[in-house]
């Protein structure tokens, strides 16, 4: 009852009028048959009898009038229902995605029964709360009609009456275990279709078809997607099986019951028990009465298996944070002090290993800090931490000395610029890819230029086919243009992508922290030159924190931490790193090697002295 009254309240909310109007005019649709059963009855007593003429007249007329009316109204419906359809699958969307953004964290996305969820609630997947609604409508309406049958009934058999509503119940009774049947294959194939759509798109998909088509495994995939497809065409067939057998059943059941009613009609009206005009509204009521019958069953479970899918929607929408918002938030003002990371622990479940143990660190405002480490050393994740994408196992970091579990965390976001590893690249135009790092730039021209001029992209973007305007993707066509026809997208190169997300952080110029995460790991030697030289005259006098591979890039950092394995083992400045000839002064001797002419390259264990004399 909970979720029709929420599907209900959603119906209403998206198309009242819509929703009103379809309502009555269902409701009138389910009187038709019984008006005009008995309109027939009383035309042929009326001919039997030889009635008056004005009579007869006003019977048919009558009859006609219903006539019209059935046969125009499920025209008029069926266009209500659709848009009531479309009304309300427009607002479920825009609810589900509302609550997806509301969710502070990124657990949820990597929790697969979340992500299953999610499918089943989508209106594109199938699910509408229309459908509880108007499935519950349709049961209203063919219990109308059978009512009025019923009625009919009763007063010309009622022994045959409560036979034919008994035979009602094993119909009930069948459906409802089919769509419960139904609602659990549909959640347990649930994985398995996600399955058969993540190879599907890959297979569909440009950035995938290089490695299909090089490594030849485009046939391995085919084969996974259909062996998924097979999986589930399994679980439906053995559904749709289940099905055929309960309804055969129950077709054979309503057959023999209104065959004996038929028999007990004809010998009726032999005995003179029952006129020919009662015999014909005997006929038609039982007709009328077991379409009734198996409508309110099949609706019912239709209603039912709906309400399953609406439970997900429901449960989607209702999610609790993945992450506690505190319940009255701090603001979070600019930073004065800095970022403090104390004795952070971190694992991204218990069943996971510790990513990070134990680490204290602070940002000073206004200073620079590299992140320095072996891959998987746990230096993305602290990023991810600070944004507080995930809250610490153990231990806090504070903003200012604020906790920001303490603060909003939207407010929190506001406040940092950050380029990701695995950065962004949208299938839309250059404005707009640059301009997502901040949408009051929108339709500011000259500061998406200033941003794109200084990740050295701009030269680029401008001698695009339409500029800025240039639809960055080769997805999708541009606007049609009715001269030409439509006009294709152009696709950038992996450093010009990676230059256009730097832009995008460069768009929060005025944030108090930048997160670098291998902001360069794609570009070409000068443009990774000429893109520090940026990033450096950006950082002056800002907080930033910059995480690269690429040593040489980080040593004017203010200060350098190497992460091992999750534990903080060094910190100092690039100088101090080498004297101490530890993890540091061994990678950057290991990295500088590689740029000596003489071919030697340096053993990881060699003394850091001498790197420290090679390469500082
Ligand atoms: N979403 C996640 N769920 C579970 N484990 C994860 C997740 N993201 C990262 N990890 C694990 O956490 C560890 C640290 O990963 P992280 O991305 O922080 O390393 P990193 O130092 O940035 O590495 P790289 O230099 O390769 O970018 C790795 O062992 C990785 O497998």
């Amino acid at each position: 009852m909970r979720r029709f009254a929420a599907a209900v309240a959603l119906c209403v909310r998206a198309a009242p009028g819509v929703f009103v109007a379809h309502t009555v005019l269902a409701l009138v649709t389910s009187t038709t048959p019984v008006a005009s059963a008995w309109l027939m009855k009383l035309i042929i007593d009326h001919l039997v009898h030889r009635g008056a003429p004005g009579t007869l007249l006003a019977l048919t007329g009558g009859l006609g009038t219903v006539g019209l009316v059935s046969a125009m109204l499920p025209q008029l419906l069926q266009y209500l229902r659709g848009e009531l359809d479309r009304e309300v699958g427009l607002r479920t969307q825009e609810r589900l995605f509302t609550a997806t953004g509301r969710q502070v964290g990124l657990g949820r996305f990597e929790d697969p029964h979340f992500l299953d969820r999610l499918r089943l609630a989508q209106p594109t997947a199938g699910m509408n709360p229309n459908d509880v609604v108007a499935g519950v409508l349709n049961v209203v309406r063919a219990a109308l009609t059978m009512g009025g049958f019923v009625g009919s009934l009763f007063l010309l058999g009622p022994v045959m009456a409560g036979l034919l509503l008994l035979s009602g119940v094993p119909m009930f009774v069948g459906e409802i275990h089919l769509s419960r049947r139904r609602a659990r294959m549909v959640w347990e194939i649930g994985p398995v279709e996600r399955r058969e759509f993540f190879y599907n798109d890959l297979l569909s998909n440009v950035q995938a078809a290089k490695e299909i088509r090089l490594f030849g495994t485009g046939g391995f995939l085919r084969g996974r997607m259909l062996a998924e497809r097979r999986t589930a065409n399994a679980a439906k067939r053995t559904m749709d099986r289940r099905d055929v057998a309960v309804q055969t059943g129950l077709a054979a059941l309503a057959a023999a019951v209104s065959g004996t009613g038929l028999v007990w009609a004809g010998m009726a009206a032999q005995r003179g028990v029952l006129s020919i005009g009662d015999v014909t509204i005997f006929i038609a009521a039982i007709a009328g009465m077991q379409g009734a019958l198996a409508t309110v069953a099949g609706e019912i479970a239709r209603s039912h298996q709906a309400l399953e899918l609406f439970g997900h929607y429901l449960a989607v929408t209702t999610a609790e944070p993945d992450l506690p918002v505190a319940p009255a938030p701090l603001p979070v003002a600019a930073l004065r002090d800095g970022i403090t990371l104390r004795d952070v622990w971190f694992r991204y479940s218990p069943q996971h290993p510790w990513v990070l143990r134990g680490v204290t660190l602070h940002i000073p405002r206004g200073r620079t800090l590299a992140l320095v480490g072996l891959n998987g050393a746990g230096k993305s994740t602290l990023v991810k931490l600070l944004c507080r994408f995930y809250d610490p196992t153990k231990g806090t970091i504070l903003w200012d000395g604020v906790d920001i579990r303490e603060v909003d965390p939207a407010q929190l976001r506001r406040r940092i610029g950050a380029v990701f590893q695995d950065f962004m690249h949208y299938d839309m135009t250059a404005t707009e890819n640059i301009a997502l790092g901040d949408l009051d730039a929108l339709d500011d021209a000259p500061r998406l230029r200033s941003a794109a001029r200084r990740a050295g992209v701009h030269d680029t973007l401008a001698a695009l086919p339409q500029g800025y305007e240039t639809l960055l993707s080769r997805t999708f066509f541009m606007t049609s243009d009715s001269e030409h026809g439509p006009l294709d997208g152009v696709a950038l190169s992996g450093g010009q992508r990676q230059r256009l997300a730097l832009a995008r952080a460069f768009l929060r110029d005025r944030c108090d922290l930048m997160i670098l995460d291998e902001p360069s790991a794609g570009l070409d030697a000068a443009a990774e030159h000429e893109v520090h030289s940026s990033l450096r005259e950006h950082r002056r006098g800002r907080t930033s924190l910059l995480i690269s591979h690429r040593l040489g890039t980080l040593r004017d950092a203010d200060a350098i931490a190497v992460l091992d394995d999750g534990e903080l083992v060094e910190l100092g400045d690039h100088a101090t790193l080498l004297d101490a000839a530890g993890r540091y002064a061994q990678l950057f001797a290991l990295q500088a090697s590689g740029y000596r002419d003489d071919g030697a390259g340096e053993p990881a264990g060699s003394a850091a002295l001498t790197a420290r004399e090679r390469c500082s």
